[in-house]
């Protein structure tokens, strides 16, 4: 979820398209700036705890209560899921430790390797794959600022021609997702090994991928990962007022959801998954998933951050968001038996009127 874009900005009427300049990586790109101010605001805010975004923004600038809150709700969800992952534990075996790794694609300046570090809970191993362009300035910040370098193993390298960063622990990679064979090559330089059991994060990435470029990398996930989940944190519902706001937002800037029409529902998004080879899926809007799936006492502590009063909007913005997941177990560990978010209630969205207009569509 991207800084709000306000209707009068553009000023254009549903489906005119004025402006449409198709889409540009070097606009897909700039979605990652906007997330990670949007997160340092977030963070400044008191919602989530993170020591490191702020080495990753040129200025501080704040976000409305109702973005806040949103990137909240998307950080404790991934969160939950996150924790999931790497407690999780063969159903033979349970007390023996199991080397995990994480894999997030289209990373961009997302501090969550360092937060895991810190708090000593990280995977084994960490990949993060991104344009070059994003890397490099990801690479250059982590050199440049000793915060950043001192939670990475001693030996780590910074590869400064190829923007990419070697440890043992943490991997930055250069690919381009829409090419899953260079991407595949440039993992394994790294050291990527689809055997060990792995959870994929994908945060609003997939969806500015055509809809065969997504399919394809999930279908290459899907075969590669015998044991492990794919998350996936996206827009949904392009039909409807806000849908269609956000989708010219997103046009407008050069960066339109080229995926979302395939995927519109969260029904389909877990039918591209069960499509793909994964075992198991499911999907739910983030207004379900924050209403029934995050923990109350700390939901309760950031309800009381800012003063809110935008709970149309905000309820209308997180049924334009969900969270979808595949998880494999073809060797039946019984590890991710219970990955996901359970008991599953149904979407907060079916007890109510259909959506208005939203005062404050959002982009991404
Ligand atoms: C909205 S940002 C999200 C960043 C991060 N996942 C997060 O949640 O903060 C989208 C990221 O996906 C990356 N991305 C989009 N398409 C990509 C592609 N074809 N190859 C590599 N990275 C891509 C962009 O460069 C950008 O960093």
């Amino acid at each position: 979820m991207e800084p709000p874009l306000y209707p009068g900005r553009f000023g254009s009427s549903p489906g005119s398209g004025v402006g449409f300049a198709g889409s540009s990586d070097a606009s897909v790109m700039g979605t990652n700036d906007d997330a990670t101010v949007s997160k340092a605001s977030c963070t400044k805010m008191g919602y989530v705890k993170d020591d490191f975004v702020k080495y990753f923004i040129k200025r501080f600038t704040k976000r409305a209560p109702v973005i806040n809150r949103g990137y909240y709700a998307r950080w404790a969800a991934v969160r939950k899921l996150l924790h999931q992952f790497l407690t999780a534990a063969p159903s033979e075996n349970p007390n023996v430790p199991v080397k995990k790794q994480v894999l997030s694609l289209g990373a961009g300046f997302d501090t969550t390797y360092f937060q895991l570090q810190a708090e000593g809970t990280a995977p084994a191993v960490y990949y993060e794959v991104d344009f070059l362009e994003v890397t490099s300035r990801k690479m250059a910040a982590i050199a440049h600022h000793l915060e950043l370098c001192n939670i990475l193993p001693k030996y780590a390298q910074v590869q400064k021609d190829k923007g990419e960063v070697r440890s043992s622990n943490y991997n930055l990679v250069a690919a381009d997702l829409r090419n899953v064979s260079s991407l595949e090559e440039a993992l394994k330089g790294a050291g990527f090994d689809p055997s060990v059991p792995t959870l994929i994060l994908a945060e609003c990435v997939l969806i500015y991928l055509e809809a065969k470029d997504s399919e394809a990398l999930i279908r290459w996930a899907g075969d590669k990962i015998k044991t492990g989940v794919f998350v996936i944190y996206e827009q949904i519902r392009p039909d409807d007022a806000f849908g269609q706001q956000m989708i010219r937002n997103l046009e407008m800037r050069g960066c339109p959801l080229l995926g979302i029409e395939a995927t519109p529902t969260p029904e389909a998004k877990k039918q591209r998954f069960l499509n793909a080879g994964w075992q198991r899926a499911e999907a739910l809007d983030m207004d379900a998933i924050y209403t029934h799936h995050l923990a109350k006492a700390d939901v309760q502590r950031i309800e009381k951050l800012e003063i809110f009063d935008e709970f149309e909007e905000w309820h209308i913005m997180q049924e334009h968001y969900c969270i979808a997941l595949g998880v494999s177990d073809y060797h039946q560990t019984g590890m991710f038996d219970r990955f996901g978010f359970w008991p599953t209630p149904a979407s907060p969205r079916t007890q109510r009127r259909s959506p208005g207009t939203p005062r404050t569509p959002v982009g991404d």
